[in-house]
């Protein structure tokens, strides 16, 4: 049985998409059942709306309990009873209802070679800090901000007169491979 596929964006969703196409083309051992955000506008629910794909949005507002969001975000997730939960772009950190919900069945993609430039601006400080090399990181979601175990990372240089979206875009066609290969590593391991 396909992994069941949770995913999680908050902008463009290139990455979910990869995993759709990959899904379309019989490469993928998983099926997207649903895909959520916390931004209404988020380009990626047009890109599940185009695939057939259930979507759902639960955007946290200014001076929300943030508690009672996770709560809620865990319920709307589990009501599609995933096998893994994909944060891809996601932008908001998990909390402990969610996290003890899903356990080590939450993956994230980060646009650096973790432990380097943990966060949400990780090519911006790539760069800023002049590091020839840079990368994508795949790894299992814990309590800590990009601190989980990793399952894949491939470096990725930096080239002369790169700025954040050129070498952002080169990051996310290595981010994009290494995330549908790691989904059906997981559900190889699963079997
Ligand atoms: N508990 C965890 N949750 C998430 C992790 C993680 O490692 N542990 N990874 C992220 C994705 N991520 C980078 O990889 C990341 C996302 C968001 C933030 C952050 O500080 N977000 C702020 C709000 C930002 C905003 O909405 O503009 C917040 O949540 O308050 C840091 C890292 C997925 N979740
Ligand atoms: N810290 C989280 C983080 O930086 N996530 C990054 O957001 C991008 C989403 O791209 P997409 O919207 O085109 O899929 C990806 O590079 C992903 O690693």
């Amino acid at each position: 049985m396909p992994l069941r596929l949770v995913v999680l964006v908050s902008g463009a969703g290139t990455l979910l998409q990869a995993l759709l196409d990959a899904q379309a083309q019989g490469r993928l051992d998983g099926r997207v059942v649903a895909v959520g955000s916390d931004r209404p506008g988020a380009a990626g629910l047009d890109r599940a709306a185009a695939a057939g794909v259930p979507s759902f949005v639960h955007p946290l507002a200014a001076g929300a309990d943030r508690a009672s969001w996770d709560r809620e975000l865990t319920a709307l997730v589990a009501g599609y009873q995933p096998d893994l939960v994909v944060s891809a772009g996601f932008m908001k950190l998990f909390g402990a209802a969610f996290l003890e919900r899903f356990g080590d069945r939450i993956i994230n993609t980060h646009p650096a070679l973790l432990p380097a430039f943990p966060g949400m601006h990780a090519v911006a400080d790539a760069l800023a800090q002049g590091v020839a090399v840079t990368g994508a990181t795949v790894f299992r979601v814990d309590a800590g901000v990009d601190t989980g175990e990793i399952l894949a990372a491939e470096p990725v240089p930096v080239l002369p007169g790169d700025d954040v979206e050129t070498l952002h875009e080169r990051i996310k066609i290595v981010e994009r491979r290494l995330l549908v290969d790691t989904v059906n590593q997981l559900s190889r391991g699963r079997s």
